[in-house]
Order: C-alpha cells, then structure tokens, then sequence
C-alpha cells in the first residue's frame, strides 16, 4: 500500500554540481526504498546517466527496489503514469519520488507541473527543493545565469558540493554568505558531510499529512528575523547583478485575517505579479478558525492547497506570509498586504476599496 499524497522531492543545481552523486549516495539508504527517480531533460543535453538503462517502458526497476526514469516531455504523464501503475498494481508500493531537473533548468515549471495539475495534486505533495551548489564554480555560475540564482531562491535545502576542491576558505566563506544571502530560509548543508542525508534532506515537512505537522517553526523564525529589519535586509552591496533582483521578504500580520481577505490578496498578487513570485510560504491566523493555523504554499501563480495544521507550533498565533521575489515592487506587495489586513495608510485604499476596484493601488 502506498498512502497519497505520496511526497515529492525536486533536485535541482547546476550543470556538474553532483546531483547524481549525491542521488547515488543517498539511494543506498534503505530509508529511500520504494523510491522512483525521475529525470528530467530540458532542452538539448543530452545526458547519460549511470543510472539509467533503457528499457521500453521507460520505466526501470533498480536492485534495491527504486524505479528509474528519464523524461524527456511532459514531467506530469511520467507522474500520472506512476499513479496509474500503482493503482492497477504494476508497481507495488510508492514511497517517494524524486525529480532530478538537469542543469540550468528554471526549477518553477517543473515545481508548477506537480502543483498545478489537478489529478496529481491529489496524488501527489511537493516535499521540499534540494539545491546542489558547486563549491568551484558557485559564484561564477550565480554571477552569469539568473536560473542558477532562482534554484537557490527556491531551495528548501542548499547543499554545498566539492568543498573538497577548494583551496581558499574565504571564497568557501563568500560563497555562503551570498547563498544564504539570495535563501535566508533555507537549510545549508556540505555534500561531504555525513549528515547530509536522507533526514537532513527529506520530509522538508512543507505539510506532512503523517504527521500533521508543517516546517511553519523554521518559517516564522525566518518571518520575525526579517520584521526586525524592516524588509531592508537584504539591500546587498557586493554588486551581483542578479542577486540583487532576488528579495526575501516577510509579510505579518498580529491577529486574525479572514479567509476571503487573504483569498483575494494571493489572487491579486498572483494575478499582477506571479511570475515574479518565486516562492511564498506562510502561516494564516484566520478569523473563521483561529486556533487552526492554515499553511500555504506556493510557486510563481501556482498556490499548492492550503491545509490546516491542528493547532499552532509554539502557540504563537499571527498570520506571516514569506515571499522571495524575482523582480517585484516589494512597496506594492506591503500597501496589498496592509490594505487587507486593515492597516491604515493616509494613502493607500483600504479592503472595502480594494474589493470594488482592484486597480486603485498603483504599482502594478
Ligand atoms: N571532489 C568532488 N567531486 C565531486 C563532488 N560531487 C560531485 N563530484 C564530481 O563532479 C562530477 C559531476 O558530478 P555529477 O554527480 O555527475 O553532477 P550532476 O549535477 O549530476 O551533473 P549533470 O546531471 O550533468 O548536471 C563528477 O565527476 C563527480 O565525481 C564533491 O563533493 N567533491
């Protein structure tokens, strides 16, 4: 038996940054038996992978029971294809799947394919975002390819590969900084260090429904850190060009929101700015159930189904939203954002404005 939704794991780096070593190395863990890899191509590189053998199904099984795949279309009929094998018992049981993306891939469409079809999203939950990082040619690569800078502002795990091969502790040094600098919210992890396994890396809890638990601790950590800066955080002086594009910000709110504010502040966000969005996450006091924490999450235009956590971590109530922004009027997200949770401003429209003409904040 395998129980829906069954987690999903995106592995995502750059070009050589040791997703398959790493993958290899993790796979041996029997923690990830009942696991399928899946591949998946972009464009014209063409990869061979050690994993991979051909098979005409395309489907393979490996000795340790996992299921192998390289997929060159369409990411959600491989996914789809997985649920049906199960459900007609051509696959026993799924555990897991992990969904290595090859190269510089803009992770969003591969994270918006699993979230945004709505047969898989039953089937299906995202997991959490594993950034491999090249320790040699990190900068270079974050310096030149603003992919490379949105699969770090995505991560939920960052981890650091061939540290080994660097020389210089101060570029090993700089190199984190500006990681964590572009993903305040995210897990830094060394490739070689033997804690950067199956736990360290797995089970992100973004919501996991075994539990009923969501990772909302490390993100409200994260939201109350940013709120003591006053969203001037991360104003980077170094002068990368892309980094600079990236923000990460929190949005917070003491006291209950209704369902319909907060409804209509995500569409009007997305709607104005959703390809800006690269990844918001966030806990909901909400007026209608205020003691029941609602957890959102979302990639770009895609807000994965919020769910409700049976009470608050901590106790502390608060509605704190996280957004990292590629590219986006951080001024105009706060006013949308103080209008509905009724913050006044001398010149901003409040909710009952908003609700009749959506355009009265300018900035859009
Ligand atoms: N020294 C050192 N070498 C590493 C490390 N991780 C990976 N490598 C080497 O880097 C090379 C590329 O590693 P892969 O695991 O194939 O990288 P990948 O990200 O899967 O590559 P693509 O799928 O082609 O993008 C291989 O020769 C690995 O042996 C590390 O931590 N230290």
């Amino acid at each position: 038996m395998s129980s829906f939704p069954i987690p999903v794991s995106v592995l995502t780096g750059f070009l050589g940054a040791g997703k398959t070593t790493l993958l290899n190395r993790l796979l041996k863990d029997p923690a990830l038996a009942d696991t399928a890899v899946i591949i998946n191509e972009f464009g014209e590189v063409a990869i061979d992978h050690l994993l991979v053998e051909q098979a005409s199904d395309g489907i393979i099984q490996l000795s340790d029971g996992c299921l192998c795949c390289t997929v060159r279309g369409e990411l959600v009929d491989t996914l789809a294809d997985l649920v049906d094998r199960l459900q007609t018992g051509r696959i026993a049981r799924l555990a897991r799947v992990i969904v290595e993306t090859t190269g510089l891939a803009d992770p969003a469409p591969v994270l918006q394919s699993i979230m945004a079809h709505p047969a898989l999203v039953q089937a299906f939950r995202l997991d959490g975002v594993i950034t491999l990082v090249d320790a040699v040619n990190g900068n270079a690569t974050l310096d030149a390819h603003v992919e490379a800078v949105k699969q770090v502002a995505v991560a939920d795990r960052i981890v650091l590969s061939k540290a080994d091969m660097v020389t210089d502790p101060h570029e090993l040094e700089t190199l984190r900084v500006r990681l964590l600098q572009i993903n305040p919210g995210a897990d830094l992890l060394d490739a070689a260090d033997t804690k950067t396994g199956v736990a360290a890396l797995f089970d992100c809890g973004l919501y996991n429904p075994a539990t009923k638990s969501a990772d909302v601790r490390r993100w409200l950590g994260e939201a109350h850190d940013h709120d003591h800066h006053d969203g001037h955080d991360h104003e980077y002086d170094h002068g990368h060009r892309h980094d600079q594009r990236v923000r990460s910000y929190s949005l917070v709110h003491d006291g209950p929101v209704p369902f319909s504010a907060i409804e209509m502040f995500l569409d009007l966000l997305r709607s104005a700015h959703g390809e800006h969005l690269l990844r918001m996450k966030g806990v909901i006091e909400l007026s209608e159930d205020p003691l029941r924490p609602l957890v959102i999450h979302g990639v770009q235009k895609i807000l994965h189904p919020p769910v409700q956590l049976p009470s608050w971590p901590d106790g502390q109530r608060g509605t704190r939203l996280v957004l990292i922004t590629l590219d986006m009027p951080e001024d105009y997200v706060r006013r949308l954002f103080a209008a509905f949770t009724n913050r006044p401003s001398i010149d901003t429209p409040d909710r009952a404005a908003l609700e009749n003409n959506p355009l009265a904040i300018a900035g859009r």
